[in-house]
């Protein structure tokens, strides 16, 4: 369980930290990155709530944390911030570097059943349990029972999937852009039919969509969606179908704000990034 610390950088009074673990769920040596604020250097007994932050395709750790700019509400807040990557690296399955949207780069935040793709694309225990216990273990200033999520994408789907199947585990969650029900969209389908095969009904289980319908009580979600995001224009993430499953179901509390002319970059998430971190810190610290 032990860490290994690659970089260390000031950023808005606190340290990002490039980290790295070997991982057991995903059979590889993992990257992650890990914002202390400066709250934990200014009192050493400090308990430091975390929000998760989930990647889109493509991304590393990396992305984020560097024109993300959540270091900045973090710092102000007392908050530290977890990057992990978005799939496992370097295993040498067959096909996981042919495409951008699908294998390295493009673990969906599934547990996969397919081989060869179960052999360590089992990114939902990773970012579930192993990548919590390992970065509690190794920094006892955060506080494990004060926890959010939140991510982009791919990592929103991420974000609302991990929230919505561990009720309880997260004080919030948030997302931006995210990829709302994949098993209607190509990225969705594509990702599925290779992670978890072709039967579709077990799809389900990782779609936000479907797992809204079954949700008790109030979500306090906020979601933000740029109208001039190529991709909600070509149908990938489908913010509407959620809402709509989530009014029908009765489920209140469900925010989401179309962002006119944002598009599907770091810019939208860099201008809204202390919007999401304030939405985490209402249930951090309440
Ligand atoms: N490579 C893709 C784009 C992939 C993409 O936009 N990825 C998003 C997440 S879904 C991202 O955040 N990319 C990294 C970045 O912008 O820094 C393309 O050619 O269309």
């Amino acid at each position: 369980m032990s860490v290994t610390t690659k970089a260390t950088i000031a950023s808005f009074g606190g340290k990002l930290l490039k980290l790295s673990h070997q991982a057991t769920t995903t059979r590889c040596e993992m990257a992650f990155n890990l914002y202390l604020p400066p709250q934990t250097f200014q009192d050493p007994a400090a308990k430091i709530p975390v929000l998760i932050y989930l990647s889109g395709l493509t991304c590393t750790a990396d992305n984020c944390s560097e024109k993300g700019f959540f270091q900045h509400g973090a710092s102000k807040r007392g908050i530290a911030v977890l990057y992990p990557d978005t799939s496992p690296r370097g295993l040498d399955i067959q096909g996981e570097n042919d495409s951008w949207d699908f294998g390295t780069g493009a673990g969906f935040y599934v547990d996969a059943t397919e081989s060869p793709y179960k052999e360590g694309y089992n990114m939902y225990s990773y970012v579930t349990e192993e990548l919590p216990q390992t970065v509690f273990a190794a920094f006892p200033q955060l506080d494990a029972t004060r926890v959010s999520i939140t991510g982009h994408s791919m990592g929103g789907h991420g974000a609302l999937t991990l929230f919505l199947k561990n009720p309880g585990k997260y004080k919030s969650v948030s997302a931006f852009a995210p990829i709302s029900n994949p098993i209607n969209c190509p990225w969705g389908q594509k990702a599925f039919n290779g992670y978890l095969g072709s039967e579709s009904e077990k799809w389900k289980a990782y779609d936000a969509t479907e797992l809204v319908k079954k949700w008790k009580g109030d979500l306090n979600l906020l979601i933000d969606v740029g109208t001039g995001d190529n991709f909600y224009k070509q149908g990938q993430l489908l913010p509407e179908n959620f809402e709509a499953a989530a009014r029908e179901a009765g489920v209140a509390g469900v925010q989401v704000r179309y962002q006119p002319d944002y598009d599907h970059s770091y810019f939208t998430m860099a201008t809204f990034a202390d919007d999401h971190v304030d939405h985490a810190a209402r249930y951090l610290f309440a």
